[in-house]
């Protein structure tokens, strides 16, 4: 038999973990705290993630995971442009904010914005905002996977970062206390 006739894929599946195991399991992986913004033709939008991280430096490339179903997703999908603002111990409240059912207006209200070259709202205070276009966005069950290639970056060095860990925040001291 030759190695192409060979099916390297099993016809048994394999029983995949309940849903509430996985997120139980997820609570366990401490992830950092983003809020996600855009604004551009359909307008401004932004939302909490934890699911974002860097996938390559050649291009300069990081990866959103975004929930179909949320009321953020067709503006971000039709304005093909985002920012990442990686939050601070001083964020707890806004990413609370920005983790669903209040309306765009109150988000942005709670804090000050600028835009770097995009136009996505980048916050003021942010450990890190990182400035994309959505080069290309891959479906996977509920969620798009967006691929963003940053062309701006704003960085504040001197201020504590923030982490989502068993369901809650924990913060992230910039320099340990002497002694
Ligand atoms: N990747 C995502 O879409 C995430 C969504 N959330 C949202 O915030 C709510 C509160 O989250 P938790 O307090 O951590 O409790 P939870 O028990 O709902 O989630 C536990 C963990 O599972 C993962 N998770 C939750 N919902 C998910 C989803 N739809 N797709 C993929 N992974 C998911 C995340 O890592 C999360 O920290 C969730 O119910 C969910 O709506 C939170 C974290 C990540
Ligand atoms: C800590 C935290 C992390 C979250 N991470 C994600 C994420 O990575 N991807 C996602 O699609 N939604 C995530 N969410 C949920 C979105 O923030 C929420 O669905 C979004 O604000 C849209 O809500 P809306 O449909 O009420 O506007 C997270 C929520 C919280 C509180």
């Amino acid at each position: 038999m030759s190695l192409a006739n060979l099916n390297i894929v099993s016809p048994v599946q394999p029983l995949l973990v309940p849903k509430q195991d996985y997120r139980d399991a997820m609570a366990r992986l401490g992830a950092a705290v983003n809020i996600v913004t855009t604004d551009g033709p359909q307008g401004r939008a932004g939302f909490t993630a934890t699911a974002v991280c860097s996938v390559t430096d050649e291009p300069p490339t990081l990866l959103v995971c975004l929930n179909r179903s949320g009321s953020v997703y067709p503006i971000f999908k039709a304005n093909g442009t985002l920012c990442v603002n990686t939050l601070s111990s001083e964020h707890k409240a806004l990413s609370n904010l920005f983790g669903g059912k209040t309306g765009m207006q109150d988000r942005f209200a709670a804090a000050c914005w600028s835009t770097l070259i995009t136009g996505s709202p980048a916050l003021e205070g942010a450990v890190v905002s990182f400035d994309c276009r959505i080069a290309s966005i891959n479906t996977v069950g509920t969620h798009d996977v967006l691929l963003c290639e940053v062309v701006a970056i704003e960085r504040q060095d001197d201020v504590d970062g923030l982490v989502y860990f068993n369901r809650g925040y924990q913060d992230l001291l910039t320099s340990a206390p002497c002694g």
